[in-house]
């Protein structure tokens, strides 16, 4: 396949409208998952490189902050265009750096310009109020107003989608940013930046530094010019950034980790269960947050639902996602292929079946088999602990009341899913469940319309929706006296 990406590959960093090397000229390598190879290079820049971006997005912010929300909206709608003029090239430098299939990969492309264009039209519906005043020659007014610099830390597994969630609101409601992408994935990150200057986002607005997570990240948390942190990521990193935030107290939103159940009740639809089980399970090889992490299935449909799950997971195809038809690519790296074999061992220790895969692919690397185990027990390490592979334990129950303490017995709410043909069980169950997102009867419930967050420690706000702008305004109480009423 022809490289269509190299024209996004840019292996330099966005400081104040200038793409630039790191003041040690130190880098650090990209490598593909699938291959081991090295794609490329990005800067390995620290702490003044950082501050100096925080700086730029400073003073961009004084003059974005003035630009209309009609203006705000028509560049951003630029920039959802230029995303899908460009959606395969992007695809294949995402699939290139993070592995997973063409299809997907061209899917997330897609979901990013979505995002962008749900928040050019969000931006202008910042509404205020004018409140009914209680003083006779007094009015109230309340507005909404932008945040100001914002810092985005986003994850290897959607390198596109989950800064689409960031940049789009916090440049619709006139803020500005400083974008710190994953060191395994800077490339697609980097790519939003081409594209920002290309539709003609002023310089500034959108800063992208690379490099050591730690000292980068300090500096984030730490800058009094940074308003606001919004980071998608794992649970226990998440707590760090909040921490770090407290000394400025920074608004933070923080899209965490998960642990999804998906329960499969006697009365469900089973060939619409195992389907969007499939989906909800092996998507980016489970590397998703929203991933299904435990499967429970009741004991009237258990045996068959185990069969027939398994049976579709051994069909799903593994391969380089740059490969036609490959449905499971590789996981992100060695540790990852480590930690779930260990997933899977510390299953059959404890009795766990496995119907199919169960170990490293043939394919070698960090390629995992689509895995499905039977005779779950709470025991098991993956009842508590997010897998983010391509494992899918399938836990047997038997009544309603069991499934959902079950279900909610974890530190984490994200996403949960449900399948059944009972609408009064459809609503208990779904009042039931500890979540900030509920799948029922479906397997892929992620949308811009819809508010996207978890509860627990899955984290707090929301990315989507109408919601999702609040997170980076502010409300303004305006008493206006003196006017002679
Ligand atoms: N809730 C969601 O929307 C969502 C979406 C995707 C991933 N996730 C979660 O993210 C995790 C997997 O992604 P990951 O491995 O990239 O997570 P991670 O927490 O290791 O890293 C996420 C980002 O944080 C950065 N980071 C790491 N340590 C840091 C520090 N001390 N200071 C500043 N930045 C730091 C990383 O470089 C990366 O950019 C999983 O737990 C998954 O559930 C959640
Ligand atoms: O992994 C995290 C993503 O948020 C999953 S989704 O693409 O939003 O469903």
């Amino acid at each position: 396949m022809l490289k269509k990406f190299s024209q996004f590959m840019r292996e330099a960093n966005l400081i104040d409208g200038e793409w630039v090397q790191a003041d040690s000229g130190k880098t650090i390598d990209v490598t593909n998952p699938a291959t081991g190879l090295k794609i490329g290079t990005v800067p390995s820049v620290g702490v003044a490189e950082t501050r100096r971006a925080i700086e730029a997005a400073q003073t961009a912010f004084l003059t974005w902050r003035k630009t209309s929300a009609l203006e705000r909206s028509k560049l951003l709608r630029k920039l959802h265009d230029a995303i899908m003029d460009n959606q395969e090239a992007l695809a294949e430098l995402l699939t290139t750096e993070q592995g997973k299939s063409l299809f997907e990969a061209r899917g997330e492309v897609g979901s990013s310009a979505a995002y962008v264009l749900w928040f050019a039209e969000e931006g202008r519906r910042t509404y205020g109020d004018v409140v009914p005043s209680p003083w006779a020659d007094r009015r109230i007014l309340v507005t909404k107003e932008p945040v100001g610099v914002v810092a985005a830390i986003t994850p290897w597994n959607f390198p596109s989608s989950m800064l689409a969630r960031k940049l789009g609101p916090a440049l619709a409601a006139g803020c500005t940013a400083v974008v710190k992408p994953a060191t395994q994935t800077p490339y697609s990150a980097l790519a939003w930046g081409l594209l920002a200057e290309e539709v003609g986002i002023p310089k500034g607005v959108v800063n992208i530094v690379t490099g050591s997570a730690g000292p980068i990240g300090d500096e984030l948390c730490t800058n009094p010019l940074v308003k606001k942190i919004t980071f998608t990521g794992s649970t226990p990193v998440g707590k760090l950034l909040i921490q770090k935030s407290a000394g400025t107290v920074k608004k933070v939103s923080m899209e965490l980790g998960g642990n999804a159940p998906f329960i499969v009740f006697d009365d469900a639809d089973l060939d619409r269960a195992v389907e969007g089980a499939i989906t909800a399970k092996f998507r980016n090889s489970g590397q998703t947050c929203v991933c299904t992490n435990r499967f429970f299935a009741q004991a009237g449909i258990y045996d068959k639902f185990v069969e027939r799950l398994s049976a579709a997971a051994q069909k799903l195809k593994v391969g380089s996602g740059l490969e036609d038809g490959v449905q499971q690519g590789p996981l992100i790296d060695e540790k990852a292929a480590a930690k779930t074999e260990e997933f899977v061992a510390d299953a059959k220790a404890k009795g766990g079946r496995v119907l199919t895969g169960g170990k490293r692919h043939a394919l070698g690397g960090s390629f995992f088999e689509p895995t499905v185990i039977a005779d779950a027990k709470p025991e098991m390490m993956f009842m508590k602990e997010e897998i983010f592979g391509p494992v899918a334990p399938v836990f047997r129950f038997e009544t309603e009341e069991e499934v959902v303490r079950l279900a909610n017995d974890t530190e984490f709410g994200l996403a949960c899913y449900f399948y059944t043909g009972d609408l009064g069980r459809a609503f208990r169950v779904m009042e039931g469940l500890k979540y900030g997102m509920v799948g029922v009867n479906e397997g892929l419930i992620t949308t811009p319309e819809a508010p996207f967050g978890g509860v627990k420690e899955s984290g707090l706000g929301k990315e989507g929706g109408h919601q999702g702008i609040e997170d980076y305004l502010d409300t303004k109480y305006v008493c206006l006296g003196g006017l002679g009423l």
